[in-house]
């Protein structure tokens, strides 16, 4: 059923809090390397600040800690550059429900924008605490939910915050309206074979949707860091590679059941000094035989080979999480690769996830698929058909 969009809200004179995504790829020095997730959440604020509303801004960055270090996940950078983005200054919180987001809440003007500091930085938003949500809640009039690539996730801004904001409007954003429209016409009848391939650093996340893919999916290519854990769970030797232990058993089971659809690497190309990838000792080796001391850096050129041929026949590919670090040159050579063959084929193509976009953007291929997303976890739990609590509990147009 449609869910009621911010456009059809009446906001004037009203504080909307808006949950975005602005999980933004930095480098490291902090510089944003792709806004693409700041750039989609545009439209939805622009349509409050020009009715004359007040826009407060919610997002999380990264997953701090609560350690040392956790500066680095400030959302700073970000408010800098939705300010560039829509020609006006905006406020910026250091807190995120505490004195200066209250104080800076209280002063904002009709048509301003305030955006307060990583929801993460309170232990509250991981747990779904109904207290944290409370103080979020009572700052505003209006929720709106504009921050697809977080739906899979049932955080406090997601779920507790409209939770506690009953009776008043709870809507959907642009972004979350077109995003879930697109992925479910693409996916809900797909043309075949349909291809999905997975890659990137979150693998005890990602690794769980396979196993539904299978029932859905003709070829499931994997690629990134979670190749080692199926490595693993053959017998093969991994180094010092990104591993998930304990879905070694899920590896082995998936495998079991895999029926040929599951494709994995041949070859790895690897390092032995990630904080200097070009500048270690690199080589390709067979999969499954890593040496001590290195780690698995990206696909090898003959699982290139292998993925780009499965690609060519493919008439719908998803793609979620690159198959290497291409941040960091040679080993962009595999997401290279799969992506030039992603953009040959003449597949419905959609290309899900913070960094996956970034890497299509970085290696130009953007223009040449069908569907960048701005989810990626969120595009596969799509995939699976899992409902999205963060968006079911909104209101009805
Ligand atoms: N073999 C690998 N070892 C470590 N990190 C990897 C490896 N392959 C890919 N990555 C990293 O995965 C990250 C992206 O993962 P993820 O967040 O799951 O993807 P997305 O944001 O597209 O959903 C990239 O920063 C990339 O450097
Ligand atoms: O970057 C995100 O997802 P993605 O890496 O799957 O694209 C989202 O902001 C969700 O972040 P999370 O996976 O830390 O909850
Ligand atoms: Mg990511």
């Amino acid at each position: 059923m449609a869910k009621k969009t911010i456009d059809q809200t009446e906001v004037a004179g009203k504080t909307v809090l808006m949950r975005v995504d602005f999980n933004v790829p930095l480098n490291e020095q902090n510089e944003i390397t792709d806004d693409r997730r700041i750039r989609m959440a545009l439209p939805s604020i622009r349509s409050v600040v020009d009715r004359g509303g007040r826009v407060i801004l919610m997002s999380h960055l990264g997953r701090p800690t609560g350690g040392a270090g956790d500066e680095k996940f400030s959302l700073a950078p970000a408010a800098t550059r939705l300010g560039e983005l829509l020609g006006s200054p905006v406020h910026f919180a250091s807190d995120t429900v505490g004195e200066d987001a209250h104080a800076k809440a209280a002063e904002l003007k009709a048509g301003e924008v305030l955006v307060v500091e990583n929801l993460r930085f309170n232990p509250g938003e991981k747990k779904g605490d109904a207290e944290f949500a409370g103080k979020l809640a009572a700052m505003a009039d209006v929720y709106c939910n504009d921050a697809f690539g977080t739906c899979h996730r049932e955080d406090a801004s997601m779920v507790a915050v409209p939770q506690a904001m009953a009776g008043k409007p709870r809507v959907v954003g642009h972004l979350v309206a077109k995003e879930i429209q697109y992925l479910a016409d693409a996916i809900s009848n797909p043309a075949r074979p349909f291809v999905a391939i997975l890659g990137g650093a979150k693998v005890s996340d990602k690794i769980n949707v396979i196993n539904n893919l299978l029932g859905i999916c003709d070829a499931i290519l994997i690629g990134g860091a979670m190749a080692y854990t199926f490595s693993l769970a053959q017998g093969g030797q991994v180094g010092d590679s990104l591993v998930e232990k304990d879905k070694v058993d899920l590896a082995k089971e998936l495998l079991a059941k895999s029926n040929g659809k599951l494709h994995l690497p041949v070859d790895t190309h690897c390092g032995d000094d990630f904080g200097n990838i070009a500048g270690c000792n690199k080589k390709v080796v067979p999969a499954g035989q890593i040496p001590d001391g290195m780690e698995g850096l990206d696909i090898g050129p003959e699982t290139a080979k292998k993925y780009a041929e499965i690609i060519k026949d493919a008439k719908t590919v998803v793609w979620n999480g690159p198959m290497g670090v291409f941040e960091k040159p040679p080993m962009d050579a595999g997401t290279r690769a799969v992506a030039e063959a992603v953009a040959d084929s003449d597949a419905i193509s959609i290309i899900g996830g913070g960094d996956s976009a970034a890497a299509v953007e970085q290696l130009g291929f953007a223009d040449r698929v069908s569907h960048v997303s701005t989810g990626g976890g969120a595009s596969l739990a799509m995939l699976e058909g899992k409902a999205f609590t963060a968006v079911d509990l909104l209101d009805e147009a």
